[in-house]
């Protein structure tokens, strides 16, 4: 069995979020859901180290997660943020490049060229390489953030909403292009009905805990699902054998 790669102790962090233990394997794709305000985003920030637990443990590979340095975690985990903030002027190559800061002064540094070439096909951002942030579209500039977090040959990808503003086709050509990936990922999920394809485990959270861990099917049609986002969900077969899901209002 693939070993545990990220692992909390009943990790908590001030109201916002109390926590059963949770582990993830090396390369599990696991996908965050639940209403607003649920906690994913914290979550999330707390797996990527970026805040820390006001209880319980968080490991990395089986070392406690605040004893390493920000280049250290940088160099495992990559985090991509629900709200980028990146100066539009920011020309995207050099973007791209600092997913290799981490490595400044390591022998992996030997590894740049190569890591920056692999991404930039990965995500297909070559076209635009020259160009300004600000100038992108949405789906081009969602590549870019990701070719930055796989600029940093990182083992885990935490994504915060990797799918915002995009629309459907890009969201399913993005997602795809995911699921692919031989990393461990947990991304959180808006759009459930992607959630089936891209992930086999699906986290459900509401008031700041996780209320349901198991196979993303079998989530998306508990009775736990409808009551955290007061929808009724209905599942559909498709013509390829795969099934999709269609979310109501409850009552509608
Ligand atoms: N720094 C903070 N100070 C106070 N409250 C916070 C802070 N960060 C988050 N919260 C609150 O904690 C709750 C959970 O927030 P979080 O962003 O983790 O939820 P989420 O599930 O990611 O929501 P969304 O789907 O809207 O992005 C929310 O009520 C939010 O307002």
């Amino acid at each position: 069995m693939p070993e545990v790669v990220l692992q909390t102790h009943g990790a908590g962090y001030d109201c916002i979020l109390s926590l059963t233990d949770l582990s993830v394997r090396e390369g599990e794709h696991v996908a965050l859901i639940g209403p607003n305000g649920a906690g994913k985003s914290t979550l999330l920030k707390l797996l990527a180290g970026l805040i820390s637990p006001t209880e319980g443990e968080i490991f990395l590979e089986g070392t406690l997660l605040s004893t390493l340095s920000r280049p250290a975690v940088a160099r495992e985990i990559a985090w991509l943020s629900q709200t980028d903030d990146v100066t539009p002027e920011f020309i995207v190559e050099d973007y791209i490049a600092l997913g290799r800061l981490p490595f400044r002064g390591t022998v992996q540094a030997q590894q740049d060229t190569a890591a920056l070439q692999t991404a930039i096909q990965y995500f297909r951002v070559e076209p635009f390489l020259k160009r300004s942030i600000g100038s992108l579209s949405g789906g081009e500039r969602q590549r870019v953030m990701l070719a930055r977090c796989l600029a940093q040959t990182p083992k885990i990808l935490l994504l915060d909403e990797p799918t915002n503003h995009l629309d459907f086709a890009a969201r399913a050509e993005l997602l795809s292009l995911l699921r692919d990936l031989p990393l461990t990922i947990v991304a959180v999920l808006h759009d459930l009905s992607f959630v089936p394809n891209f992930a086999p485990r699906a986290l459900l959270m509401r008031d700041g805990k996780i209320i349901l861990d198991g196979a993303s099917s079998e989530v998306l049609l508990s009775s736990e699902l409808g009551h955290a986002f007061g929808l009724n969900v209905h599942p559909v077969q498709l013509d390829d054998g795969s099934t999709t899901f269609v979310f109501r209002p409850r009552g509608a």
